[in-house]
């Protein structure tokens, strides 16, 4: 495909994206019925894609409307690309320029947050919003996690430049490898599929380095979903015993081929207050997600408040249900991927003052500056 037919297919992509698709979806529906574009042409589309929705807001503007075409509009005269060669009327391009088209728009461009955020981003981010408001309208690298279980830090990054994939090891935790070049070959890498290395972004690495993990350990993933932090604590303590329960069962569907190749032993609970009580609990919360919207830009834009409001009682009752399986002196660990105040900090304070029995270790919140997504950690320890 030409440059600028795969914008054209960005603009029919987006189109079904505005018109209320999730993004993944329509870009599948595309290639599925695409079956002439290669891999190189899907990737560039779905950078457009990603990149027109992270910058909603200004690509509109920008661009002089809301539907796909405008926004790549927007996106490619940001990026000060020439757009009468792409916006030609040559076959599978886009339509020609039209007049209005043609002329940038003054004014001030718009943040790229929905409106009712703007308020709470900035009082949970402080002096940190307008940077992290700008980082989230880019890309978000690509990292991995060295299963030390299993290798080490440079042996995996050896592993993996024999097979094309460069990286480079990230200042904010030992284990964490940021992709350089090669990333579309990591899945079917033998250093992936031999469990070396996972996907996971470092600030999710650097959380669970900073948990109080020990030899010996029972230790409950309260919230396992598909095992990432189960399996990112087993890789730095594997003389623990693990399991894993989620609410919806079938999420944990991807735990038991993920342990294999890892080489960890990590047991399912549908129930876990049969096995209880825990050394550590952690409860990696269901959340906006806030902290990852470089990855899945369009989910910023279908938050709402009453979702906000929604969440986070049901962050409240996860912790409610979670303290009662911590043994005395033992340890409840609570993580978002997520920069509001309201399902962080404020959510730690309020579960201290339903629960005095425990006491507050330390919070931490991991921001764009550190080098990974948004993230936010606590530990607090039964009395
Ligand atoms: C942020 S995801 C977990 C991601 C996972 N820990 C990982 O690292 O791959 C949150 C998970 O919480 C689960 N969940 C939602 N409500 C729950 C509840 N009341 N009890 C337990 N798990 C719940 C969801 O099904 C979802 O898989």
């Amino acid at each position: 495909m030409t440059p600028a037919a795969r914008v054209q297919a960005a603009i029919e992509i987006l189109d079904q994206v505005q018109a209320g698709t999730v993004a993944e979806r329509a870009l599948t529906n595309w290639a599925r019925k695409s079956r002439f574009a290669g891999s190189k042409d899907r990737a560039a589309i779905r950078d457009h894609v990603f990149d027109a929705l992270r910058q909603r807001n200004s690509a509109g503007f920008l661009g002089g409307g809301s539907d796909g075409r405008a926004l790549m509009l927007g996106v490619l005269r940001a990026k000060g690309e020439t757009l009468e060669e792409v916006f030609s009327g040559a076959a599978y391009a886009p339509a020609a320029l039209q007049a209005g088209e043609a002329i940038a728009p003054e004014g001030e461009t718009p943040l790229d947050l929905p409106d009712w955020l703007i308020d709470p981003l900035q009082e949970s981010l402080g002096a940190a919003f307008e940077r992290t408001a700008e980082g989230m309208r880019h890309r978000a690298p690509i990292v991995l996690r060295v299963n030390l279980a299993k290798t080490s830090v440079t042996q995996a990054q050896h592993a993996l430049e024999a097979e094309g994939i460069l990286s480079a090891p990230m200042a904010m935790v030992e284990t964490a490898l940021e992709v350089m070049e090669g990333a579309r070959r990591i899945k079917q890498s033998t250093a992936f599929l031999e469990g070396l290395v996972e996907l996971q972004d470092g600030a999710s690495q650097a959380m669970v380095a900073a948990l109080p993990l020990r030899d010996g350990m029972k230790v409950l993933d309260y919230c396992a979903g598909g095992g990432g932090k189960s399996l990112a604590m087993a890789g730095r303590v594997p003389r623990a015993t693990y399991f894993a329960h989620d609410a919806d069962a079938n999420r944990m569907q991807d735990i038991a081929p993920r342990s294999k190749r890892a080489g960890a032993k990590i047991c399912l609970l549908n129930a876990p207050v049969e096995a209880a009580p825990f050394d550590l609990v952690l409860c990696d919360a269901p959340c906006s997600g806030s902290g990852t919207w470089r990855r899945t830009p369009d989910a910023k834009w279908r938050f709402t408040e009453e979702a906000l409001r929604d969440l986070v009682a049901v962050q409240a009752e996860i912790l409610d249900a979670a303290q009662a399986l911590v043994k005395k002196g033992g340890a409840l660990c609570y993580a978002t991927c997520s920069f509001l105040r309201a399902e962080n900090t404020d959510q730690i304070a309020a579960f201290m003052q339903r629960h005095p029995e425990f006491t507050l270790e330390w919070q931490r919140s991991y921001g764009f500056d550190d080098g990974g997504d948004g993230f936010f950690g606590a530990v607090l320890r039964r009395a």
